[in-house]
């Protein structure tokens, strides 16, 4: 049984708590920890028949001898302390992406693995577990379908709160993309650009919403991906790849088409809890059956690098208005 400590006790620590803890296999959840005590006693009492020992402190809770492994669900820019301190611990850890908020941080956490010698960090990139893009790569992998062209996206969610600001569109959500469109093409970013246009009234006075992200690969791959967070309309994730020989639009789980009051109409998803709650259990499952043996099958420290690397550079043509490069370097023996 792999007793997990849990960082972080807002949104996803709270359902990431229910499923080691109940809904999972070879689980149980012996500590957790949030900066206030009284969010981490709130996510305590999600688990039932067991004893969780509260915390305030990172390094306190990874020094505990009752707690295996972790998971970091705080938020991003406080990624870096606890990752570091599992992985100098040699305790395995998995954390919700991003690994960190820039590359400089994450190539720390890399760094650190290396010397230590074990795999021992898995980032939260779902999406790899998601069936409708395992179903779009098959496709793609049957080589069916011929080369892919160009891929068009969509990100878009309710709203957010006035913590969001511009640069997490890259780093809190296009994130997402950036990783999984990697893997789902096996390809690397070459370049990528933002265009920022006209802006929705619903976003915050400093935000601006919608971005059109757009990321050439290595293999001349165009992506064009709409992040768009305050959409008001629903969590609408979509993914389209054109190819050679024909187009591949990725299925999401769907709600049934009713007929009612002169009107025909099918609901949308609202929330990325549910549209993504098969991933979320599988990616956990994946991670306790290899954390035991001390092992990553997921996505690891290289990928949350990489990803980050993609992100910097996106963040700085917000910023720059203009293409800019990538450059990701040698992949460490380490991770091949
Ligand atoms: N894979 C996915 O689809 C999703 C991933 N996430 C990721 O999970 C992380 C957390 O997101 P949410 O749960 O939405 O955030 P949240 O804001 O709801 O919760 C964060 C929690 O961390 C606590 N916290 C903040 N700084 C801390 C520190 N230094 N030490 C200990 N606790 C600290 C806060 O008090 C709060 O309880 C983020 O990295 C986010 O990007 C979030 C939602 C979905
Ligand atoms: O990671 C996530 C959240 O942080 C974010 O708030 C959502 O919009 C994302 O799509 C979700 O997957």
């Amino acid at each position: 049984m792999l007793k997990v400590g849990v960082i972080g006790c807002g949104a996803i620590g709270r359902e990431h708590i229910k499923r080691l803890s109940g809904k999972l296999q070879g689980s149980m959840v012996t500590a957790v920890c949030d900066m206030y005590e009284n969010s981490a006693k709130e996510a305590a009492a999600l688990v039932s028949g067991s004893e969780v020992k509260i915390y305030t402190d990172v390094q306190a809770i990874v020094n505990d001898p009752n707690v295996d492994a972790l998971v970091v669900t705080s938020p991003g820019f406080a990624h870096k302390e606890p990752v570091l301190a599992a992985v100098k611990a040699g305790k395995p850890v998995f954390c919700e992406k991003p690994l960190c908020t820039t590359a400089a941080d994450c190539k720390e956490i890399v760094e650190a693995e290396i010397v230590g010698g074990k795999h021992l960090v898995q980032v939260g990139f779902m999406r790899r577990y998601d069936k409708g893009y395992n179903q779009v790569k098959d496709l793609l992998d049957s080589g069916e379908f011929g080369k892919p062209l160009v891929v068009k996206c969509t990100h878009r969610a309710i709203e957010v709160d006035s913590s969001y600001s511009t640069e997490m569109a890259v780093t809190d959500t296009a994130i997402h993309e950036i990783d999984c469109l990697h893997w789902l093409l096996d390809d690397d970013w070459e370049s990528v650009q933002v265009i920022m246009g006209a802006n929705t009234k619903f976003a915050h006075p400093a935000l601006r919403d919608p971005q059109v992200m757009i990321m050439q690969s290595k293999k001349g791959v165009t992506v064009v991906l709409e992040v768009f967070v305050n959409c008001k309309f629903g969590y609408d994730i979509n993914c389209e790849v054109v190819c050679e020989d024909g187009v591949i639009h990725m299925p999401a789980p769907s709600f049934p088409t009713v007929r009612k009051a002169g009107k025909l109409s099918t609901d949308i998803e609202t929330n990325w809890i549910n549209r993504f709650i098969d991933s979320y259990d599988i990616e956990l499952q994946d991670w306790i059956d290899h954390a035991v043996k001390f092992e990553v099958a997921g996505p690891n420290a290289w990928d949350g690098y990489i990803a980050e690397v993609t992100a910097d550079a996106l963040v700085e043509a917000q910023a720059s208005g203009k293409i800019e490069k990538i450059e990701l370097g040698e992949t460490p023996a380490f991770y091949k």
